[in-house]
């Protein structure tokens, strides 16, 4: 029988893109975004049947929506093999003028979000005896950001902390705890949030010259949740252009 992958912030960008890799790689998928509608439609373009996918409504934010969609898969599919927490939201903002509101509403979305999912999928993986986590992160949390707020960036530093801890908690049940940190993607987020002239200045500033391409996140997402990545736990996967190197 096919693994079983639940995607955050599957309704567009690049979470609807690991979804499609996912599930054209013969996973079956769960859906989970706060926009019920685009989940649903990506739900019912991949399999109408809905034999091999599921749209979930969830907010990140919320643990229990996350236990509620662990117990909705083991109804109906036996179970979670691969959870991947992409959902996340970047927010261009000068430094001095964010408000308390605003920095815990980015950190909740960012960090927060992935810290219930692993605890939640990480004890379901564990009793199991197998699971995979991926966590998308950022090259913001690796170098304070140089698009987007500062809220977002200290958040993605606390995903690539977070999945160490996790990695090592769970390396002895079967479960590997990775991340993935792109830099600035070809996808319609960063125009709608990163000013022309500064995605110019971004471009110029990649040494390989371009956005990076979101289908080849999806393509490392499949090679961290195999059966034989058994041997990779705690990295992250740097996917930036040249922008940060260790
Ligand atoms: N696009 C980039 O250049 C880039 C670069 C580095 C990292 N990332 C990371 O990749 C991930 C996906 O980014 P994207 O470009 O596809 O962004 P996007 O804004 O296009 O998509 C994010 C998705 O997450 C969903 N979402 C937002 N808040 C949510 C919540 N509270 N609960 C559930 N779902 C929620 C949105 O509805 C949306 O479908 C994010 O974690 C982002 O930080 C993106
Ligand atoms: C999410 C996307 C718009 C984005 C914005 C800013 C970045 C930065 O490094 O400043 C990127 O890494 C990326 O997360």
């Amino acid at each position: 029988m096919s693994r079983v992958a639940l995607i955050t912030g599957a309704a567009r960008g690049l979470g609807e893109c690991i979804a499609r890799a996912l599930h054209g790689a013969g996973y079956r998928v769960a859906l989970a975004d706060v926009q019920l509608d685009a989940v649903q439609q990506l739900a019912d373009q991949l399999d109408p049947s809905g034999q091999s996918a599921v749209a979930l409504q969830l907010d990140v934010r919320d643990k229990a929506a996350f236990e509620a969609a662990r117990d909705l898969l083991v109804a109906r599919w036996g179970g979670t093999d691969v959870l991947v927490n992409n959902a996340g939201k970047s927010k261009v903002a000068a430094l001095m003028e964010i408000s308390p509101e605003e920095f815990d509403e980015i950190v909740a979305i960012n960090l927060r979000g992935t810290f219930v999912a692993c605890q939640v999928f990480g004890a379901h993986f564990a009793e199991r005896g197998f699971g995979r986590i991926i966590n998308i992160g950022s090259l913001a949390g690796q170098n304070g950001g140089t698009a987007t707020g500062a809220h977002y960036a200290a958040a993605k530093g606390g995903v690539a902390t977070l999945t160490k801890v996790f990695a090592r908690e769970l390396a002895s049940r079967g479960v590997t705890v990775n991340s993935i940190s792109p830099g600035p993607l070809d996808l319609p987020v960063v125009y709608e949030t990163v000013a022309p002239e500064r995605i110019a200045q971004i471009k110029q500033m990649v040494p390989v010259g371009t956005l990076g391409s979101a289908d080849y996140i999806a393509d490392s997402v499949l090679l961290l949740a195999a059966d034989h990545a058994a041997s990779v736990t705690g990295a992250c996967w740097d996917i930036n252009g040249g922008l940060f190197m260790r």
